[in-house]
């Protein structure tokens, strides 16, 4: 249905511990969120997306003002002629994205909240609609590069203690051997542990890396950089740990060429960096043919874009447990209702569409600006 109307706000919502990784520092959750306000058969129905941009293009080319400039003078009013138009809008919508080239994070954010609007009004869950059939959603805890070293055993203790049952860790080049064996010292060589280094290192590195994985690693994350997909072919030819790619799989087609040069033994798949939740839903289903487990990323989400995730993360071949935390790991108080950790599992919302409770009184205090378009 065409929209009564579209709105950005960019929201900033006080982070609960700042989260350090190789690429920076962030302390507030800064992005933006899309809501595409239609008509329903009982009144206005409001679709949300959230876009998984930063400030800065600290991870992927976009950020938050490429991604309002890219919606405010192309999508959105690319998404309102399709939506003028007669037939179904979803796929109309995609065809003529798929003419626009790149920007997957605009194009996500957009799509998301007319995908949630539209399941809204047809009362069905997105869970349905992609096809999870999980209940409950394993999932694990992502944990930034700390002060010290006390300081990251005392935080891997906490979320132990909170039930997490797979923790990741931030690496970065001098920030790599130490930190994992002290993790394995302290927790015990049947934690799972991964780790996850955000493109910090080259293929002069291959040797270090190649030492690191006498500590038991479930996957070696997006060690270089994104555009550098042989070196990741290179590393995993030789590296027994699974190597795991993030940043570089910005689409179907470079999923599709990362797996056939043999440079991902496992996906870490987010729906804002790849396009939206059908983009990912293909990414997911391609690496199930070829055998690649998949879990599903995070990009420090509002209760917006994380009941969609978990929607996403029911589907079979997210076989490792996600980057999708409990709501109390990153926010004191997020937009919508919160999500608690059971036994290292989150449970997906089962409203219609994403089935976030938007609480819009919290959008409006965390809203620092406001465009209609
Ligand atoms: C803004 S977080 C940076 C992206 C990072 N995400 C995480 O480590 C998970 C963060 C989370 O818990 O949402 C990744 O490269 O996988
Ligand atoms: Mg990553």
């Amino acid at each position: 249905a065409r929209p009564i109307d579209v709105e950005l706000r960019r929201v900033t919502l006080p982070l609960v511990r700042p989260f350090r990784t190789s690429r920076g520092e962030e302390t507030v959750k800064d992005t933006l969120l899309v809501r595409w306000r239609t008509e329903g058969p009982d009144g206005p129905v409001d679709g949300w997306g959230e876009c998984g941009a930063d400030p800065e293009p600290i991870y992927y080319p976009e950020y938050v003002d490429t991604v309002t400039t890219a919606l405010t003078d192309v999508l959105v009013p690319l998404a309102r002629d399709v939506a003028a138009a007669p037939g179904p809008l979803l796929p109309r919508l995609r065809t003529a994205f798929a003419d626009v080239p790149g920007m997957p994070l605009a194009k996500a954010a957009l799509e998301s909240a007319v995908l949630d609007a539209e399941l809204r009004t047809a009362g069905m869950p997105l869970s349905t609609y992609l096809g999870g059939h999980r209940d409950r959603i394993a999932v694990g805890v992502s944990v930034g590069i700390p002060d010290s070293l006390d300081d990251l055993l005392a935080q891997v203790g906490g979320y132990l203690d909170d039930g997490y049952r797979r923790i990741k860790l931030k690496i970065r080049p001098g920030w790599d051997a130490e930190p994992v064996r002290a993790v394995r010292e302290a927790f015990g060589d049947d934690l799972p542990l991964q780790v996850d280094a955000n493109q910090a290192y080259r293929t002069s590195d291959i040797p270090h890396l190649l030492t690191l994985e006498e500590n038991g690693l479930l996957l070696l994350e997006q060690p270089f950089p994104a555009d550098d997909l042989l070196a990741h072919a290179r590393l995993a030819a030789d590296l027994r740990t699974p190597v795991c790619l993030d940043e570089s799989i910005t689409s179907l087609g470079t999923a599709a060429t990362a797996i056939a040069l043999g440079a991902t033994d496992a996906i870490n798949v987010k729906p804002a960096r790849v396009g939206g939740y059908l983009t990912a839903r293909s990414v997911h289903d391609l690496a199930a043919a070829h055998g690649i487990p998949c879990f599903c990323g995070g990009m420090l989400e509002t209760g917006i874009g994380r009941a969609m995730n978990l929607a996403l993360a029911g589907l079979p071949n997210f076989t490792l447990p996600g980057d999708i935390s409990a709501t109390s790991r990153y926010f004191a108080h997020d937009l919508t209702q919160s999500f608690e950790l059971v036994d290292s599992h989150l449970v997906p919302p089962t409203g219609p569409g994403s089935g976030a409770h938007v609480d819009t009184d919290a959008v409006e205090d965390a809203t620092t600006a406001l465009t209609s378009c």
